[in-house]
């Protein structure tokens, strides 16, 4: 188990995480969310003991973790982190890089898990590539197959997928995450991306202002945003009489006491984003199809 009791951290004099407090379970896949600078990465280097904090304690099970005041090598065996900076070695292939760090003495067992890992990323093609001829996204698959190499207790992932191009993102996400729930790896992802925690993460933690705003189930989170900084992570939304309406809960109808006006259509594969003006305020919905501008239609809120 992870726990994080009362962490404080700041870099200078200002606090950049004030006060977290969590806890994730052997294999429980746990996603931080929050705007540009609110700490994700910050909270990711701390957990892996990067730094010093200024309060608060940190444990993975019995073991305390440490900063660099009493730690001559940062990191723990138990502990991998993958940072949105890779640090992978240039100048030797891809298979050499993910097994750089596995026993030379069980040379079958080593080119076993080297050969799986390179699956889970989906670069056995590419086993003999040297890593600096590959482009942003295939290096970024290269460091998480070698922090998974070592079977870490827990992973801590600094958006993940963030190189790598839409073909390949949806497979790659549902390969990762599946091998780190079939071998009980906790895992704490930093992410800006919905996809990585619906579907795939147990709670949700959000940051804001230093501090954890939320801690629960992203369908939770979901259904009952409470916030437009929640809202606002997981789509397009609007704020009608105070409630928070998502886009798509704003159906057209025939008539009804909500009249806008649209100012544009936006196409978005199988459904059209409309912007429109409803009593004088932006409003967005979705429709099937698209609307010129100066159309008027009805809006019903439906849950
Ligand atoms: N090495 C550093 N020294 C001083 N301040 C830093 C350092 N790294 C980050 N910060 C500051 O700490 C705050 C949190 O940054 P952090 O990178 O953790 O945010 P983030 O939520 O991960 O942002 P993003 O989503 O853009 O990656 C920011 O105000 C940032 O400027």
């Amino acid at each position: 188990m992870l726990n994080v009791k009362n962490l404080t951290f700041s870099y200078n004099k200002t606090p950049v995480l004030t006060d977290i407090s969590f806890k994730a379970k052997p294999g429980e896949h746990v996603a931080i969310i929050g705007e540009s600078g609110s700490g994700k990465s910050t909270l990711l280097k701390v957990l892996y003991g990067e730094y010093d904090l200024d309060k608060g304690h940190t444990y993975w099970h019995d073991q305390e973790i440490l900063g660099p005041k009493h730690n001559l090598v940062v990191g723990y065996d138990f502990m991998k982190y993958v940072a949105q900076e890779f640090d992978l070695m240039p100048f030797i292939t891809v298979a050499e890089n993910i097994g750089k760090f596995l026993s030379r003495f069980y040379p079958e067992e080593k080119a076993r898990r080297t050969a799986e890992l390179m699956e889970v990323v989906e670069l056995t093609k590419f086993a003999n590539i040297k890593v600096k001829t590959l482009s942003g996204g295939q290096k970024q698959r290269v460091a998480l197959a070698r922090a998974l190499a070592k079977q870490p207790e827990i992973i801590l992932l600094d958006e993940p997928f963030s190189h790598i191009d839409n073909f390949k993102k949806q497979s790659l996400r549902r390969n990762v995450f599946k091998y780190l729930k079939n071998n009980n790896v906790t895992c704490i992802v930093a992410t800006h991306d919905k996809e990585d925690v619906l579907g795939f993460a147990d709670r949700m933690i959000v940051l804001n202002n230093n501090k954890i705003a939320v801690n629960n189930l992203p369908e939770t989170l979901y259904k009952n945003p409470n916030t437009p900084l929640i809202a606002s992570f997981f789509g397009e939304f609007n704020v009608i009489n105070d409630n928070i309406i998502y886009a798509n809960q704003l159906k057209i109808v025939k008539q009804s006491n909500l009249k806008a006006t649209v100012l544009c259509s936006y196409f978005k594969g199988h459904f059209y984003l409309i912007e429109g003006l409803l009593n004088n305020e932006k409003v967005f919905f979705e429709a099937s199809k698209k609307y010129t501008e100066g159309t008027e239609l009805f809006l019903k809120i439906i849950d």
